[in-house]
């Protein structure tokens, strides 16, 4: 059992530090927003995450695991992942490392000023969070006057999945110091950490640091592509009347292509993949190695594309004008089993027609009260059946269960007027357009 520190408590923070305390390790959970702690401590969740309550409440009430805001707290601990946001620079383009900064400054203050008695090992510190890469070689000279050791680990988990995925992951990357003894030193104590994922024959891939940074931001440069890839084959299939989720299930049929993420609709959004691959253009940039990357603009730039083309399809359909319509959203989250809207695409495409005069209805099981707060100029409405009421058009938007288990037949007999886009491809055409549907897709026949 190691005491491990976890700086940083949000989507992915939370979810590491409850997964830490279920791998058997003591776990202090620490941030900076006293709000979150608060809930974090009652063993409640702050977000929705399949799985995480419950294992929460279990590791809060059972001793293993502990909040707290004081960076004095977590100064005995053996290991300290960060896992703090790295959002993009407010200018557009970059990563914006102000917290990485604030926290790794405040844990090397606590590490330098606290005494902690007994320690027979250098503390760890583990990097955690999505940084350009070289980020790992500049904090670690930060943590040298500590005498501690740092390692970066990069996290592949997704939202929805979060738990089971950190429980289960794909693969562990350890970046490690180019200096013998203290990678070793490092790698063991990771390996403590993770000595029951080892266990289970999980791939452990060491390396050094800027190869496990690039590994981590390749992966969702990769990822990105591979979902513009096939959104820019579904503008294709809409200008020649191919079928693009029959393109798409035919090419995955290929193992070197594989058949996931390749569902092509209103393109990503989210936390992570748009401000991931923008802050990977700019550091290649800086690097001076940017020509090779430019065509992730494209990437970004089919993707922006998908939202527009949205609002497009459902003005070409409509057969009226869009000031004074009403549509009725299905999903504001940035995809389902997440109430995380940051970037979604479902929120961009209903602000686009709200500004074209449509009065929009907006509903979401479980990201509804985080559009009511952070985005109060919408309207939001809590069940499918007020959102449909009456409306000129359903957009689905994300693809919840429960929205592609809608009845076509019982919503028919809630709108105005039966037109749907299916902004995921989600729904069976045949069964709408049996129901009187007009069925919009994306790409889709
Ligand atoms: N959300 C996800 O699914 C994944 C996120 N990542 C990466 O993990 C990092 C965190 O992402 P999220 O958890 O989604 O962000 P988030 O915004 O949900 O959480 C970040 C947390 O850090 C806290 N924080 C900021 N400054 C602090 C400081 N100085 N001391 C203590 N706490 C501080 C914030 O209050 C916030 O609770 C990012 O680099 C992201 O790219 C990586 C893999 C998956
Ligand atoms: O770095 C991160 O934060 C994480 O980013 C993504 O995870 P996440 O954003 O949680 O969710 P995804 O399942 O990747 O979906 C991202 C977006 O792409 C969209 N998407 C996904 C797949 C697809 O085929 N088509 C598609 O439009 C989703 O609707 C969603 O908006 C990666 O999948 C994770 O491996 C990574 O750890």
């Amino acid at each position: 059992m190691k005491l491990i520190s976890v700086i940083g408590c949000g989507y992915l923070g939370a979810v590491h530090a409850a997964c830490m305390a279920e791998l058997g390790h003591r776990v202090i959970g620490l941030d900076s927003d006293a709000q979150k702690i608060a809930e974090l401590a009652a063993g409640r969740a702050p977000f929705y995450e399949p799985g995480l309550a419950e294992l929460l409440e279990w590791a809060v009430t059972s001793g293993r695991l502990s909040f707290t805001t004081d960076y004095r707290e977590i100064a005995a601990a053996d290991v300290h992942f960060l896992a703090v946001g790295t959002p993009q620079l407010a200018t557009g383009e970059g990563a914006d490392l102000r917290f990485i900064d604030e926290a790794t400054d405040a844990l090397a203050e606590v590490l330098a000023t606290s005494s902690v008695k007994d320690r027979t090992l250098a503390p760890l510190v583990v990097g955690k969070s999505t940084v350009p890469v070289g980020t790992a070689a500049r904090l670690a000279k930060k943590f040298a006057k500590q005498d501690a050791l740092l390692a970066w680990n990069p996290e592949f988990l997704r939202e929805g999945f979060a738990v089971k995925d950190t429980l289960s992951p794909d693969r562990i990357v350890y970046g490690l110091p180019t200096k013998k003894s203290a990678a070793k030193l490092a790698e063991r104590l990771l390996d403590e950490v993770y000595a029951k994922l080892l266990a289970q024959e999980i791939p452990k891939i060491v390396t050094d640091y800027p190869t496990a940074e690039l590994v981590k931001t390749s992966a969702n440069a990769f990822l990105a592509t591979k979902i513009s890839f096939i959104n820019a084959m579904a503008e294709l299939c809409d200008a020649t009347g191919a079928d693009v989720t029959t393109l798409a299930k035919a090419i995955g049929q290929d193992d070197r292509i594989g058949k996931k993420f390749l569902r092509a609709g209103i393109g990503f959004g989210g936390g992570c993949l748009p401000k991931d691959i923008r802050a990977f253009i700019a550091r290649a940039e800086e690097l001076g190695a940017g020509r090779s990357l430019e065509f992730l603009r494209n990437v970004d730039a089919v993707n922006t594309r998908q939202r527009m083309r949205a609002v497009e399809l459902l003005q070409e359909h409509l057969g009226r004008p869009l000031e004074g319509a009403t549509v009725a959203v299905l999903g504001a989250a940035f995809k389902p089993d997440s109430d995380d809207i940051r970037d979604s695409p479902a929120l961009d495409i209903a602000a686009k027609i709200a500004e074209l005069g449509v009065t929009v209805r907006i509903t979401d099981p479980q990201a509804a009260e985080n559009v009511r707060r952070r985005q109060p100029e919408r309207l939001v409405v809590d069940t499918v059946e007020e959102a449909l009421a009456g409306a000129d058009a359903v957009l689905l938007l994300t693809e919840w269960k429960e929205y592609r288990k809608l009845s076509p037949k019982k919503a028919g007999k809630l709108v105005a007027n039966r037109l749907l886009l299916d902004g995921r491809n989600c729904l069976e055409p045949s069964e709408w357009q049996d129901a009187g549907w007009q069925y919009v897709g994306m790409g889709r026949r």
